[in-house]
């Protein structure tokens, strides 16, 4: 697993205390990138090459037994699961909220942010569709993310359209967006026709101008296509 420090802008990530193990493709790691980027933490980057099975090493099965990115490592403190990850961080360091005060709209952020990571990711996830291909063929393998991603897109198009200001819930940053830019490129990656969700759409492209989302993306990680 290597290791290379991510710089905040204006922030200096020599003595960075956090370490995050991530995969440039992972759209779990994403979004912990997007959230420490929002917040201005400074974090080492452990990359974890999933494609090559890093995540089954015995170092990083002590840290995360089920083999998964993203794992959070603050000092003592180890957190895996992206939401559990953005929940500590948002406790931790309150500044830069991802949640908002308002009941109503902190549900609905919630909501949209677990509707993808539970009802979206897990059935597109690389081990799910590693045996998909090997138990159904490579038709299988395109066909089934894309249902799932466009069943939960419908479901998320109408749990936001009359909620969405500039991003997914009003005009404030939350855990929803954070959730919903990876999850759309990974939608176009299995040929998702976007214009189906405007609504969303319209968002991500929002999404896509900010600084901390841009050094969030893929290709702009340490460890991109190795
Ligand atoms: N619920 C977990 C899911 C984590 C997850 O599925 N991670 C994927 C990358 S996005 C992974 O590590 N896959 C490796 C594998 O399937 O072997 C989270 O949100 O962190």
């Amino acid at each position: 697993m290597a290791s290379i420090s991510q710089e905040t802008p204006g922030i200096s990530s020599t003595s960075a205390r956090l370490k995050l193990y991530s995969f440039w493709r992972s759209s779990c790691a994403w979004r912990v990138r997007i959230a420490l980027n929002l917040k201005g933490l400074p974090y080492e980057y452990k990359a974890v090459n999933l494609r090559q099975g890093e995540q089954f090493s015995e170092e990083f099965t002590k840290l995360n037994p089920i083999h998964f990115v993203p794992t959070l490592v603050d000092g003592d403190i180890i957190v895996a699961d992206s939401l559990a990850i953005l929940l500590y961080l948002e406790d931790k360091f309150p500044g830069h909220p991802l949640l908002p005060d308002d009941l109503q709209s902190k549900a609905i952020s919630l909501q949209a942010a677990v509707l993808i990571g539970s009802n979206i990711q897990p059935l597109q996830n690389m081990g799910v569709l590693n045996l998909i291909q090997e138990k159904l063929g490579p038709k299988e393998h395109q066909a089934w993310p894309k249902h799932f991603i466009e069943k939960g897109f419908t479901a998320l198009e109408k749990l936001l359209k009359d909620v969405a200001g500039k991003y997914s819930v009003g005009d404030k940053l939350t855990l929803a967006d954070i959730f919903l830019v990876p999850q759309v490129y990974n939608a176009r990656s299995y040929n998702v026709d976007m214009s189906k969700f405007p609504t969303l759409n319209r968002i991500d492209q929002a999404l896509a101008e900010l600084p901390e989302f841009q050094a969030a993306v893929p290709e702009r990680q340490p460890d991109a296509k190795a």
